[in-house]
């Protein structure tokens, strides 16, 4: 934030009229999420400006973004709806590490469920509670096709789909990039070496704004493949910037590693380990029904009341 944004912002808080709200604060892998219970709402009770506020990590509760728990909509098919904002304030269609917050959150007001129908901008998604108290998500079929991820790199003909297609950044490097939708887009990126091939801080977001080949923008994967069942990755997303991990990410990038022959298909019901800055996910893309499924923790920080502007 420039000065003059974050003195508003301290001036907005202290003009605070005393309205406030109950949240509760959660992470997946240290993605970290502020969940607000709406279950007798069909809309978020917060706006996208008082949700980037309050994901602020200096002048707020901080997070990486807002989560809502919706009532399900009146057509029988789900238990709720799930809405989140970014911690800049744009609404993504879903979240995985979101998803299994949301799932734990449920839990503990009581919704004492093994499993939800889940209704999500990216269409339905189905946490289920594990007994070791992991909790796996069917995340739904990738979208692989180039403009319904949205992108606007061509297709390799190979594939039929964005797989490792050269780009150009606004800085002038090159970058082999393949494209994943899991209801939100991904670039994804394979390097030799997480640690020296990449500036993360300036490729992150000279690729993740770059709506030139991202018309709605891009979450970027940067990802080193370590073994056949075992990959690392650092994120960088949309809306967000860095974060800890990206369950939607990881999914997309086990899609994309498949199919570009970087590792083989595991056997139905094996799992790829995705190590992520803050710990592993596995993920299984199911050849039976094409379904991804996702498998991680989530756990409570705390809770509190947050004062509104
Ligand atoms: N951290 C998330 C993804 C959240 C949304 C993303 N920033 C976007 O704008 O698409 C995950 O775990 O999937």
């Amino acid at each position: 934030f420039s000065p003059s944004r974050t003195t508003r912002r301290i001036a907005s808080l202290a003009a605070s009229t005393g309205d406030s709200i109950e949240f509760a604060k959660y992470e997946g892998l240290g993605n970290d999420f502020i969940l607000i219970d709406d279950r007798d709402r069909d809309t978020p009770s917060l706006t996208p400006e008082q949700s980037e506020r309050l994901c602020h990590r200096n002048f707020g509760i901080g997070g990486d973004g807002v989560i809502f728990a919706l009532k399900a909509p009146e057509d029988g098919n789900y238990d709720f709806s799930m809405r989140i904002y970014n911690s800049d304030g744009s609404e993504p269609e879903m979240c995985g590490n979101g998803i299994r917050c949301f799932a734990q959150f449920l839990k503990d007001l009581g919704a004492d469920a093994e499993s939800y129908r889940v209704n999500t901008l990216a269409g339905p998604i189905i946490p289920v509670m594990n007994p070791d108290s992991t909790i796996t998500v069917d995340m739904g079929e990738p979208i692989l096709d180039g403009p319904k991820v949205p992108t606007t790199l061509a297709p390799n003909s190979e594939f039929n789909s964005v797989v490792e297609q050269t780009h150009i950044d606004k800085n002038g490097k090159e970058w082999k990039i393949s494209a994943v939708s899991m209801g939100n887009p991904h670039a994804i990126i394979y390097v030799d070496d997480l640690e020296k091939d990449i500036n993360f801080e300036v490729d992150g977001p000279a690729l993740e704004g770059d709506t030139g080949a991202f018309p709605a923008k891009t979450n970027v994967e940067f990802c080193q493949v370590m073994s056949p069942t075992h990959i690392k990755m650092k994120v960088w997303e949309r809306g967000a910037g860095p974060t800890l991990a990206c369950g939607t990410g990881t999914c997309a990038l086990v899609v994309a590693a498949i199919r570009a022959n970087k590792i083989p298909r595991p056997a139905e019901g094996e799992r790829v380990r995705v190590t992520l800055p803050g710990g592993d996910l596995f993920i299984e893309w199911r050849e039976s029904n094409n379904r991804v499924y996702m498998s991680g923790p989530a756990k409570l920080s705390f809770k509190g009341t947050a004062l509104l502007k």
